[in-house]
């Protein structure tokens, strides 16, 4: 009790300094990422020009204040043993994978039924598949938990009935880049060689579901050979996937009483085992930077990236690190935007939810905003982005 009373008077400091527009302050917990924090804060300290030199909560980068909220609140509950391991967002994660059981329930079905015929698929619709299966993926980042409030954000209705309906508000398509370079690698690949997927996960609960069905299909189909996936250090704008959560779910999908879903289960369990599924952390992934300064800041997670044959960011927060977060034309070719992030060809699966967007047709972008003004915020626009090979 003890311990709680400290981290909710810590939590309680964080939110007036935020409401009263107080200067960021330094990190004081020692922990991995304590000094390259500091570090940065210093950089944005740097850049400030007004009388007392000090950025302020309102008066900074988003991207960076937001950034340091979570941080911040990882702070408080560190500082307070024995609770800190404790993640503040669990139950709102849990809740959202409860109340999305229908949905996932029809997920795996449709899986477990595609996996028969799997190997008598043509070509056209294995591709059709994976086309589906991307674009699940691609609506499941509709569900996170930060654009709510934490409140929740579940999905209720069986997806798969509605991708028809959403393809027109899908604003990039490059799913036929993401085509070709798998299959084509599939096929000139010889017996014993990889073909390696990266994904970088977003949001645990529903949307991690459609990227385990997507990791599973790209293994079943042999368009991958192994998928790496990359999740948070910490609680991280709430929904976020820790290791927790990844083990969490599959332990989950595997108790289901479902027996799709729980045959579901057990095969991504043995994945890992087999090492065809691979967990990576790092605290990159909770640090500030935009992904242009990876290979500076983090230049093992770059080479390990490296590895990669094509890399899926899942994601709108992803999408603003990816693009540095400015304030950028509508036009400007999303390569111009990775401002030369290119550890290798990679493409962006997002759900917009925050003022940026990149690579659109001249006049895309004013005629959404005169039809659907709030088109950049909302989470019903989509895209998938590809930066195809140098
Ligand atoms: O990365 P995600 O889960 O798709 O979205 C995270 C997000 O909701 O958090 C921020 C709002 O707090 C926005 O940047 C973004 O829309
Ligand atoms: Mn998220």
């Amino acid at each position: 009790m003890e311990a709680e009373k400290k981290a909710i008077s810590l939590l309680s400091k964080l939110r007036n300094e935020l409401q009263t527009d107080k200067p960021i302050i330094p990190l004081v917990e020692k922990f991995a990422d304590t000094d390259i924090w500091n570090q940065y804060l210093e950089h944005q300290q740097s850049l400030v020009s007004e009388s007392d030199g000090k950025p302020r909560w309102f008066y900074s980068p988003w991207l960076f204040v937001e950034c340091y909220m979570y941080r911040r609140i990882h702070e408080a509950v560190i500082q307070s043993p024995p609770i800190d391991d404790f993640d503040v967002f669990k139950e709102s994660k849990e809740q959202n994978f409860f109340e999305s059981q229908e949905s996932i329930i029809a997920l795996g079905t449709h899986l477990q039924e595609l996996l028969k015929t799997i190997e008598d698929l043509d070509e056209n619709n294995l591709k059709n598949e994976f086309f589906k299966l991307l674009q699940i993926s691609l609506w499941g980042n509709k569900c996170d938990l930060s654009l709510s409030s934490g409140n929740t954000s579940s999905q209720k209705t069986n997806i798969i009935n509605s991708l028809e309906q959403f393809k027109p508000f899908i604003l990039v398509n490059d799913m036929e880049h993401l085509w070709s370079l798998l299959s084509n690698r599939k096929k000139t690949r010889g017996k014993g060689t990889v073909s390696r997927v990266d994904i970088v996960l977003d949001n645990s609960g529903f949307e991690l579901v459609t990227d385990f069905i997507l990791a599973d299909f790209l293994l079943s189909s042999k368009l991958a050979t192994e998928v790496h996936f990359y999740g948070k250090t910490i609680p991280w704008f709430v929904s976020d996937t820790t290791i927790h959560d990844f083990n969490w779910l599959i332990e989950q999908v595997k108790h289901s009483n479902h027996k799709h879903l729980s045959k579901c289960g057990v095969d991504w369990e043995n994945y890992i085992k087999m090492g065809r599924w691979v967990y990576h952390d790092h605290i990159f992934w909770t640090l500030p930077h935009e992904f242009c300064a990876m290979s500076q800041v983090a230049p093992d997670l770059y080479a390990e990236l490296q590895k990669a044959h094509l890399i899926l960011f899942k994601g709108d927060l992803n999408y603003r690190k990816l693009t540095g977060d400015r304030k950028w034309e509508f036009t400007i070719p999303f390569r111009q935007a990775l401002n030369g992030f290119h550890p290798a060809p990679l493409c962006s699966i997002r759900t917009l939810k925050a003022e940026i967007q990149v690579g659109l047709q001249p006049g895309q972008g004013e005629q959404l905003t005169a039809s659907d003004p709030s088109w950049l915020t909302t989470g019903k626009y989509g895209v998938f982005q590809f930066d195809g090979p140098l």
